[in-house]
């Protein structure tokens, strides 16, 4: 009988897999980084090639790792990064075009043209008009690459393309949650929207079946691991971790810390609206007997987070490693003044401005880079205040601590602050991969591999809650001037 559930969590910064067994623990995992493009400024692709090579090489290396073989694995979960997309040729498998990566900003002018739409698909989406979404990325790539024949042509986010390479071409399907996060998908009844589809130029032909979060995709080509493993899960990152939180109903929310920031909080089974600039979306849907159970999400999406980290890393080459920022961030007493603005793909939640750039501001003569490292963790944090506020005020009451995970909750500074600022513990679980864990969670629970999702989800541990101590008189200061900042990189372009 087969012992593990594997995780594909398809993340903005790397790709990964992940061997759970029936205790939900770890046994086996493979992580590899996936090369991220800027032809221009504030435009981000990614190679889906290099994605679908990078999951052959996880999934096989982390079978190794643990030891087993594929026939061991009861079901495979999969989670992506939400908003990507692409466009493919069905008969040869290639893309037509590098894919659009949710930061990007390059459909913005395009979202300025449909203005006189945007009530009209706020209300059908529950999304805003912004760049940030796949319509108008995947009008673009149509634009761009002029299909000679539409019929050979597929588009998909990147569950929808893993899916299709892990069938062998067979099955071209994306979830509830994913189509939720296209401005295509109607949120009332879940099924792509004509008058959408209308605005944003997208024939239907080309767009996947939208099946619920839980329940079989498909089966993987016995080419590729050697045996055919239901594929009973797939779920938007951000939606996978609210699963694993045990967010199943109104009241609870989580936030994950990876790439951007994503504060969700489940709504129940109507679609609520947010007078604060919050999304309306999928939590997750459930496949039942005659159709399935459903689940809405409030969601504040904060597009640079990690991603800052990253590009300390990378951009300016000040630090060596991610987790460096911790230590250098400690060495200064304060942020001597500096503060930062995230906004480098824009702001989203909760100004949703598309003209927004980073900024730093506050620098004199004495900065040094720990400074300016610090600010720049301190960011990640405000942005995430100005989000648990606007909860707050649409759900009337207050929450009382802050769930996290995602790789930039590693960083001890950046939780301790977070605390401080909000005034409100911050609970850390000893599995920060909390987006794989869900995803496993809920494939393994729709093949029967658990049957308990209150047990599985109350079995997860607790690494460390930070408290709100010492520093919390000087973040909600820093707050307020940073709230300064924000207005003043707002508008930035056009
Ligand atoms: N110790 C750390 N401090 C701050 N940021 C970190 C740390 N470790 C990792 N990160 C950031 O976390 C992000 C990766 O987290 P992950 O959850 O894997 O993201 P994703 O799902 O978006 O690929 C990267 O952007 C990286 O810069
Ligand atoms: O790659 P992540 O984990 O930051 O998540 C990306 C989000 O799904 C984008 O909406």
């Amino acid at each position: 009988m087969p012992q593990y559930v594997m995780a594909l969590d398809l993340g903005t910064t790397g790709n990964r897999a992940i061997l759970f067994n029936r205790a939900g623990d770890i046994v086996g995992q493979a992580y590899k980084e996936l090369t991220q493009h800027y032809p221009q400024p504030g435009w981000v692709e990614h190679d889906a090639m290099e994605i679908w090579q990078d999951v052959q090489w996880a999934m096989k290396t982390a079978i190794a790792e643990a030891k087993i073989s594929a026939s061991d694995i009861a079901a495979i979960g999969l989670t992506v990064q939400r908003e990507t997309c692409l466009l493919w040729d069905k008969t040869t498998g290639e893309p037509l075009h590098k894919a659009i990566v949710w930061q990007d900003r390059r459909t913005a002018d395009m979202c300025a043209t449909l203005a006189d739409k945007k009530a009209d698909i706020y209300e059908r989406s529950g999304l805003f008009l912004d760049a940030y979404f796949s319509g108008t990325k995947l009008r673009w790539l149509l634009n761009k690459t002029q299909p000679a024949n539409l019929d050979n042509v597929l588009a998909g986010t990147i569950d929808t393309w893993a899916l299709w390479n892990l069938t062998g071409g067979n099955v071209h399907a994306t979830d509830h949650s994913n189509a939720s996060r296209t401005l295509l998908m109607n949120l009332a009844n879940q099924q792509w929207d004509d008058t959408l589809l209308n605005t944003f130029g997208i024939p239907r032909s080309l767009l996947a079946d939208i099946k619920p979060s839980q329940g079989i995709f498909g089966y993987t080509d016995p080419s590729i691991l050697g045996a055919e493993i239901p594929i009973a899960a797939i779920l938007g990152d951000q939606q996978a971790a609210l699963f694993a939180h045990g967010c199943d109903r109104p009241g609870l929310l989580k936030c994950t810390y990876g790439t951007g920031a994503f504060l969700v909080a489940h709504s129940g089974k109507e679609i609520v609206r947010s007078n604060n600039q919050l999304l309306s979306t999928i939590g997750w849907t459930t496949a039942t007997d005659g159709g399935y159970d459903l689940g809405y999400g409030l969601e504040g999406s904060m597009f640079t987070a990690g991603a800052c980290i990253q590009w300390l890393r990378d951009g300016l080459q000040i630090i060596d490693s991610a987790a460096d920022s911790e230590p250098l961030a400690l060495s200064v007493e304060d942020n001597g003044g500096v503060y930062f603005v995230p906004a480098l793909s824009g702001l989203g939640a909760p100004h949703w401005d598309m003209g927004a750039r980073g900024a730093f501001l506050g620098i004199t003569r004495g900065a040094t880079k720990a400074h300016m490292v610090r600010a720049v963790l301190e960011a990640i944090a405000n942005q995430v205040r100005e989000v648990v506020t606007a909860i707050n005020d649409d759900s009337g009451t207050p929450i009382t601590t802050l769930k996290v995970d995602g790789g930039a909750c590693h960083n001890n500074f950046l939780m301790q602050y977070q605390a401080d600022v909000l005034g409100i513990p911050v609970e850390r679980p000893a599995v920060l991969d909390a987006t794989a864990q869900g995803s496993a969670f809920a494939a393994g629970l729709a093949v029967g591999y658990w049957d308990d999702y209150t047990a599985l989800v109350s079995s997860r541990k607790i690494d460390k809650t930070f408290e709100p101590g010492a520093g919390k008189a000087a973040a909600q200061e820093n707050f307020a001037t940073w709230e300064r900042a924000v207005e003043r990189a707002k508008g930035w372009i056009g």
